[in-house]
């Protein structure tokens, strides 16, 4: 098996085909891998048996009649049903038809005497719906409960985008081929692909090289090089020295978790900006988080450029003020990395273009913003997958966008874009967003470069709910994070 944290999308797994045939495997030689290998993985999960295997009009149907074919010639007894008149079929998957010798039927068998099912409908280039006579044998699948392997997706799929039609089939599994797609771990179809198996097919992984992918599967890999390896000459403020901007009295709590996780991810030493009015609520609640009131942006920026702060959050629980606004354009002005959360964000709901202008004008430092769909949906109103939407925010903010959800996107405004996939959601509770502010904040506090402090700031959050487990509430995740540090460093 081969798993390799690049993603491709369709054009570049075409990409990868034509490279192969041109680098001496013929298209059928690659299709006879693919429907072996996925008749091998049906083996090694599933007891011999019955199995229907639903081929289409394309490659994928090709690949269906390769695994009847195989396991067919293990001992399962196979039905093989077509969505199109077989006659139809051309190029590899009509050669692939002619060696199946067993019947192929056009209306539907009796599906109640089957074990499984695999759907080699369409492939991830699926676009559209599903013709209705697809979707009602698929209705019949269902209604038997009879388990599903998806070849590539589950048909109705888009591998690109991660849309999918209402009557596509839940796969128990689904087998893809060379790497995945951007369409298995987003959402709605990740929910649709069960267990992801991607098998060899005997396509190059140097051909990556030309193919030059940019969408990857948040794994520690990605950047756990860039973690900051403490030293013997190390201080606390060498480790940095980082800035949560706090809120008014009634919305202390935010600021609270968020500084807490910061330095428990890797900053050196914190400090809370308070309105004069809260300073005391503070004081008393944290201990190695510093507090310090501040009363205007003025004598903010001063004390940020002063003190040579290098990372400032601001959003968690600052309230949708004058003051927020005012304390989002002094961060943007200094030099330090800013993470904009919250309602850092939302305080430019009614002029978004003014926030990216600041961002665009930052001389130094980078800027992160890490919306909610809903906070999203107040600064950008771009259309497509969640990927192409955070890509397109990232290009027009110039900022690093980390777009949540149970698939947390993460996009540089080079394009680059990471998905996040060990999120549970359990994660799903106030607070748990300003915790993963702090994470971020406290990872690039500790040098770590900004995108991959975002990218590894959304899997360790990931971890730590899946640590926790029921019952998690947002205090609950900086607890965990030295035990997840500690398992990283292992790694290293
Ligand atoms: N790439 C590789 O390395 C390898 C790939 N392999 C396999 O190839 C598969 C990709 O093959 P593929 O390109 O033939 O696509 P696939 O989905 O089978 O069929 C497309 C057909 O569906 C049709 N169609 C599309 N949308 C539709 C709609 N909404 N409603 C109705 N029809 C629709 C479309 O018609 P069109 O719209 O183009 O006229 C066309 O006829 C891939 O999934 C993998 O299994 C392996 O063999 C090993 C090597
Ligand atoms: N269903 C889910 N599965 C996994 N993670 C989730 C789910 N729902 C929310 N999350 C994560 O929980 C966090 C919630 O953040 P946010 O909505 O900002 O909450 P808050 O503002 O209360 O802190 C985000 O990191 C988000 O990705
Ligand atoms: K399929």
């Amino acid at each position: 098996m081969t798993a390799g944290i690049e993603l491709l999308t369709t054009t570049q797994m075409y990409q990868a085909d034509r490279l192969a045939i041109e680098g001496g495997v013929p298209g059928i030689i690659l299709m006879e891998a693919a429907g072996r290998g996925v008749a091998e993985t049906i083996q090694d999960y599933w007891e011999t048996g019955s199995c229907l295997v639903i081929c289409g009009p394309g490659n994928n149907g090709g690949d269906g009649y390769v695994i009847a074919r195989h396991l067919q010639e293990e001992g399962w007894r196979v039905i093989l049903l077509s969505t199109c008149d077989p006659e139809k079929l051309s190029g590899d998957a009509a050669i692939m038809r002619s060696r199946w010798e067993g019947p192929t039927q056009s209306i539907a068998a009796d599906p109640l005497k089957i074990d499984l099912v695999v759907d080699a409908v369409f492939g991830a280039g699926f676009s559209g719906t599903l013709a209705p006579d697809i979707v009602s044998l698929f209705a019949t699948v269902k209604a038997a409960k009879i388990p599903v392997v998806a070849v590539d997706v589950p048909s109705g799929v888009n591998g690109n985008t991660g849309a999918i039609d209402p009557g596509s089939l839940n796969a128990a599994m689904t087998v893809t081929f060379y790497r995945a797609k951007p369409g298995h771990y987003l959402y709605p179809a990740r929910a649709s692909c069960g267990q992801l198996e991607v098998i060899d097919i005997g396509i190059k992984d140097e051909y990556l090289e030309t193919i030059s992918p940019d969408i990857f599967t948040n794994t520690p890999e990605i950047w756990k090089s860039n973690l900051h390896i403490l030293q013997p000459s190390d201080h606390k403020y060498s480790r940095g020295h980082l800035v949560v901007v706090g809120g008014g009295i009634a919305s202390t709590g935010a600021a609270r978790i968020a500084s807490r996780c910061s330095l428990r991810a890797g900053a050196g030493a914190v400090t809370v900006i308070s309105p004069p009015s809260a300073l005391t609520t503070y004081a008393v609640a944290l201990e190695a988080v510093m507090v310090r009131a501040c009363s205007t942006a003025e004598e903010f920026l001063e004390w940020v450029e002063g003190k040579r702060i290098g990372t400032i959050l601001i959003g968690p629980g600052c309230g949708l003020s004058d003051r927020t606004v005012e304390l989002v354009i002094a961060a943007l002005n200094s030099p330090a990395d800013v993470i904009l959360d919250a309602d850092a964000l939302t305080v430019f709901k009614d002029n978004p273009d003014s926030l990216f202008e600041l961002i665009r004008n930052k001389k130094h430092g980078n800027c992160i913003m890490t919306p909610h769909e809903a906070e999203f949906a107040r600064l950008f109103s771009f259309d497509g997958s969640k990927m192409d939407r955070a890509r397109q925010a990232a290009d027009r903010s110039n900022a690093i966008i980390l777009l949540k959800g149970a698939d947390t996107v993460i996009a540089s405004p080079h394009g680059q874009v990471v998905i996040n996939h060990n999120a549970p959601a359990n994660l799903a509770t106030a607070g748990s967003g300003d915790a993963l502010a702090g994470i971020i904040a406290g990872l690039v506090s500790a040098k770590m470069s900004v995108f991959y402090a975002a990218a590894a700031a959304a899997w360790m959050h990931g971890e730590a709910g899946t640590s926790v487990g029921p019952g998690l509430i947002a205090e609950d995740i900086e607890e965990v994070i030295p035990a997840i540090l500690s398992d990283l460093h292992d790694l290293l």
